[in-house]
């Protein structure tokens, strides 16, 4: 499943390559303003940090909630205090597009991450022309070549990779890599299975200085309360915030 949802996510690029040249992409992408520094919006504080994730649907869960207008949402997000947000934009599974990241982009001051697929450079150019601040590697989809050339356009282009792992020797492989913002997806991609004791199992693996993300599986705040005992610094919510009320929920996770 992982891989085909890879195939899918470099197909549409290509479709879309097609429509817009790579040396448009490059342009649009050199005019940003500069990414936001996401570092400093998720530094380990004395409370957890959220990402909130812009979520319609999934391959687990189908259909989640309709967002008719993400902008909105994401000021929601903003109000409620989320320190980033996550825009989903994979299209067939996940019902989202770089349009949604642009309309986010407009929208709010936070750093914005997009949240896809991502296997090639030109998706790394076009995150950074719609306006994202950071993009998501997940090493189980990648060789370490890959890892390497990918996260190094993403740290030339002046944004953050999120490097999402799902297992020891994952994490090991970020780490090499010297990423300093690092996640461990509680979802195996292949699976869907969720567990959420797993980024308890990995903390320790974390180099010194990174930032820990524990990702998906957040319901309440008793699980915002796990992870964060566990040794998390930022938690990525998704389901849980499309499909209840994200300001109150937000208050209830940041209160932990
Ligand atoms: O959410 C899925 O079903 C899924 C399936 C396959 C690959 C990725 C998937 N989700 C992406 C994510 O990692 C989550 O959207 C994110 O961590 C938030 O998770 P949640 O809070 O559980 O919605």
């Amino acid at each position: 499943m992982l891989s085909e949802l890879t195939a899918n996510a470099v197909a549409d690029s290509l479709v879309r390559r097609e429509a817009r040249p790579l040396a448009e992409v490059e342009a649009a992408a050199l005019v940003r303003p500069p990414a936001l520094d996401a570092l400093e919006a998720l530094r380990p504080s004395s409370h957890v940090k959220v990402i909130a994730e812009i979520k319609r649907s999934s391959p687990s869960r189908g259909a989640l909630a309709t967002i008719g207008d993400p902008a909105a949402l994401a000021r929601s997000y903003e109000l409620g205090g989320a320190s980033a947000i996550s825009v989903l934009t994979e299209g067939r599974k996940f019902g989202g597009s770089l349009d949604d990241l642009e309309a986010v982009r407009a929208a709010v001051a936070l750093p914005i991450l997009r949240k896809d697929f991502i296997a090639t450079p030109y998706q790394v150019l076009e995150a950074r022309a719609a306006g994202a601040d950071l993009v998501l590697l997940i090493v189980a989809a990648l060789d370490d070549r890959e890892l390497r050339e990918l996260y190094d356009l993403i740290i030339e282009l002046g944004m953050t990779p999120l490097v999402e792992t799902h297992s020891a020797e994952e994490l090991d492989r970020a780490a090499a890599l010297g990423a300093r913002l690092i996640g461990v997806n509680a979802r195996d991609l292949s699976t869907f299975e969720l567990d959420r004791d797993l980024f308890g199992r990995l903390a320790a693996r974390f180099p010194a200085g990174t930032i820990r993300v524990a990702e998906s599986a957040v319901k309440s705040a008793d699980d915002v309360a796990h992870y964060r005992a566990a040794g998390a610094d930022v938690v990525l919510v998704g389901e849980a915030l499309v499909t209840g009320d994200p300001i109150a929920n937000l208050s209830a996770f940041l209160a932990v």
